[in-house]
């Protein structure tokens, strides 16, 4: 087999380690459902195209060991499933059948929702374990493990996620050391796809040349995976909004005052005594890209505390900025009071561990690192040149790991740039206040308006 071929004579070991246990998984799935109950779930996308030489090579290895197998796949009998979509990038369309085609898969075409596709598909059917290139980062990979029964409200079958510890580095380093095709989006800087209406090239590709069409490069060089899903957001600029649609989420802020909060976690805050230089510095910030901060408030190194405050201030405010409580100290809570907000749990962050791996070098210890432990499915790490340690994002929560003022002026200054490249916080660019004077006395101006108002009146009548 030639995947098999591929992963055992790569020296990648951090490769070999996630294709055995992905193998793993798909054996242990076909020794528990026979083959006519399973299914593949496969969208032309990069993680199912991963899945889907996985589930050969998986296959073809559980032949051999129940000895049925001479040597050769001839046929792969798992049932395909692929959910059409008018809204499906051509491109993905055809790899989608084009794939199909050379490996002789048996590709049921539904044209519904996944949801009511699925009930129609299980009833037709005797499946119960349906294998999906879900990742952790994936939004909807939030609270799965590989095995995972399928949500209450949907119809009853086992989500199987090999690739579910892959990371974009891995899906990747599997690609190119395979040399499997893939869709041809991802060599015009395409990361992560969707539908037409929400995805673009990812901005952090772009080759910038100022009089030619933007070009993009392709998405295995995307250094950081954690922003596979940068060109899944919201379509912000007029000029990429290509049906009209994507234009609404600027200019709807324009006209209103986006609303933060800030959140300070330290008890040597809230009792007063260190004084807390980050807090004022960061309202000033917020003020002069023109958003209002009517709240700032103070909580203890406690997790409840801290999840009690942000979930309360995600859900009424546009952004929730927090800084304090972020280290290796056990007093250090403010990564776990977010994940408790948004309901998930901490989970290992290789990327993260990465950089912190070379800011505290042999102080680190691999998976041990409490530090890299950060909110599952729902972190964003946005990275700039200027910092040692990304920026964590959670949703609309920013937390800052400054701990005196310059750092968070570089922080801040770091977010500002990031945010006008990639879009990552709707509006957040300098706001240009004017100042009117005037030496006019009180009583003139208010002459001034009365006489205004009387015009106005007289037009009127
Ligand atoms: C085979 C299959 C099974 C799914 N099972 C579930 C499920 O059990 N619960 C759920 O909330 N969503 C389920 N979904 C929906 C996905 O979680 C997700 O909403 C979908 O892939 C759309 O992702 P996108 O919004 O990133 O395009 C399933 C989707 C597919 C294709
Ligand atoms: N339209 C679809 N038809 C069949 N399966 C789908 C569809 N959309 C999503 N899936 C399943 O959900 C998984 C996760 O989707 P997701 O979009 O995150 O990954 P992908 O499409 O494989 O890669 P990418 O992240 O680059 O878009 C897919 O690998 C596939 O198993
Ligand atoms: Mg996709």
């Amino acid at each position: 087999m030639e995947i098999d071929k591929a992963i055992r004579e790569s020296d990648d070991r951090r490769l070999k380690t996630k294709y055995n246990n992905a193998i793993y998984v798909i054996k242990r799935a076909l020794a528990l459902y026979s083959i006519e109950e399973v299914a593949f779930s496969f969208n032309g996308g990069k993680d199912s195209t991963v899945l889907l030489h996985l589930l050969r090579a998986g296959y073809f290895l559980h032949k051999m060991e129940q000895k049925c197998s001479n040597g050769g796949l001839t046929s792969f009998p798992i049932r395909t499933i692929y959910f059409e979509s008018s809204a499906a990038f051509p491109e993905i369309n055809s790899f989608t059948y084009d794939t199909a085609s050379s490996y002789g898969l048996q590709l049921d075409i539904i044209s519904s929702d996944f949801k009511s596709g699925l009930e129609k598909l299980l009833k037709a059917n005797p499946i119960r374990a349906i294998f999906l290139g879900v990742r952790i980062g994936d939004p909807t990979a939030v609270g799965q493990e590989q095995f995972s029964p399928s949500s209450p409200g949907w119809p009853p079958f086992m989500r199987v996620n090999p690739i579910l510890d892959w990371s974009y580095r891995d899906v990747w380093a599997f690609i190119l050391t395979c040399k499997v095709q893939y869709c041809s989006l991802y060599d015009q800087g395409y990361t992560s796809i969707g539908s037409i209406h929400d995805t673009v090239p990812n901005a952090l590709l772009s080759i910038s040349d100022s009089c030619c069409k933007e070009k993009f490069k392709p998405a295995y060089l995307l250094s950081d995976g954690r922003l596979e899903r940068a060109g899944r957001a919201k379509k912000f600029s007029s000029s990429s909004n290509a049906d009209g649609n994507g234009s609404g989420s600027v200019d709807s802020h324009k006209s209103s005052l986006l609303v933060a909060s800030v959140i300070a976690v330290g008890e040597e805050i809230l009792f007063g005594t260190v004084e807390d230089q980050l807090g004022p510095s960061l309202r000033r910030k917020i003020h002069s890209i023109g958003w209002s901060v009517p709240q700032t408030v103070v909580v203890q190194n406690d997790k409840d505390s801290v999840a009690e405050e942000v979930e309360r201030r995600k859900s009424t405010n546009d952004m929730v900025f927090i800084y304090g409580g972020v280290g290796p100290l056990h007093s250090d809570v403010t990564l776990a009071g977010v994940a408790k907000a948004f309901g998930v749990r901490l989970a290992p962050d290789e990327e993260f561990e990465e950089y912190l791996r070379h800011l505290i070098s042999d102080h680190c210890t691999g998976d041990q690192n409490e530090m890299a432990l950060l909110p599952e499915g729902i972190t964003e790490l946005l990275h700039h040149e200027k910092l040692a340690v990304p920026l964590i994002k959670c949703q609309n929560v920013i937390i800052f790991t400054a701990t005196n003022a310059t750092e968070l002026d570089n922080e801040w200054d770091c977010l500002i740039e990031l945010t006008r490249s990639c879009g990552f916080l709707p509006m957040m660019v300098p706001y240009v206040s004017k100042h009117l004077q005037t030496n006019l006395s009180d009583v003139r101006i208010k002459v001034y308006h009365f006489t205004q108002f009387i015009n106005f009146y007289c037009d009127m009548i």
